[in-house]
């Protein structure tokens, strides 16, 4: 049932958790209630009506290119790293079912006594019927991130705009954790995001978005509220526009 006192903006859209936020103040893995926290945010937005795609990242357990993979084969490291967005793709689910939402995962590898597998046909059926779905093992190949996962499950899944929700509120002129005076953009162009090299997204997940004329919101999942008031049209975190 839609919440007939807020209107949405958007009828589709793509989501992309950062999988270092389901620590929480942990230092590894998927934080409890951090992750409640943050399916009771999805829920919200649910309800309105909006059809939810959701890529989950994977750096909370294992990134390709983390010290940890040091010495590591690359494209084995990759493989690793997107086995490690199904455990928290897996872990976004149950915390949904609990939550009363209803979602399916598809996994861009095949596992499939663990998920099914990534069929876009499929995937849009089930937006159509409601429920959410979380893209699992980002693009399927090594060499990517799942931020250019989220540009291509966006694209092919016609979503209006992807959602990069993260651990910062923002883009800024610097990595803010390393250059306490950088200053977030309100909103800035595709071009300038790539010109200036701002590493909070990969440079391919950018320009896909671009040549897609997609736009991007990044914003902190840990602001209550944020991810609704960005889907009902309100100023929050910073615009990626074409
Ligand atoms: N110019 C910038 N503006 C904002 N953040 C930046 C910038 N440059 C680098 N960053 C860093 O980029 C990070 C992006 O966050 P995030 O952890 O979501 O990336 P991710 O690799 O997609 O996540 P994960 O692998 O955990 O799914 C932020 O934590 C921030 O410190
Ligand atoms: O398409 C993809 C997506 C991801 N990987 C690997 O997984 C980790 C975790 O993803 P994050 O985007 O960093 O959360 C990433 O570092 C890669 O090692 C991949 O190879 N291909």
């Amino acid at each position: 049932m839609s919440d007939s006192t807020c209107t949405p903006v958007y009828k589709r859209i793509l989501l992309k958790l950062s999988g270092e936020a389901l620590m929480g103040g942990d230092a590894y893995g998927i934080n409890r209630q951090t992750i409640s926290e943050i399916v009771a945010e999805i829920k919200d937005v649910a309800a309105l009506g909006v059809e939810i795609g959701v890529v989950i990242g994977g750096g909370n357990i294992f990134r390709g290119v983390a010290p940890a993979a040091t010495g590591m084969d690359r494209a084995t490291a990759d493989y690793m790293g997107m086995l490690a967005t199904v455990m928290n793709g897996l872990a976004l689910q149950d915390a949904m079912r609990l939550a009363g939402l209803n979602s399916r995962v598809q996994s861009a590898l095949d596992i499939e006594q663990v998920v099914e597998p990534y069929i876009r046909g499929k995937a849009i059926r089930y937006l159509e019927q409601g429920r959410i779905v979380i893209f699992a093992a980002g693009t399927g190949n090594p060499f990517f991130t799942t931020d250019t996962a989220a540009a291509l499950r966006g694209a092919e899944i016609g979503a209006q705009i992807v959602l990069k929700a993260t651990k910062v509120d923002g883009i800024y002129t610097a990595d803010p954790k390393k250059d306490p005076s950088a200053t977030r953009y309100d909103k800035i162009s595709f071009d300038e995001a790539i010109n200036r090299n701002l590493a909070v997204m990969d440079a391919t997940a950018f320009a896909l978005c671009r040549d897609q004329k997609l736009p991007i919101n990044v914003f902190s999942i840990f602001h209550p509220g944020a991810l609704k008031r960005v889907v009902l049209g309100e100023p929050e975190g910073t615009l990626v526009y074409c």
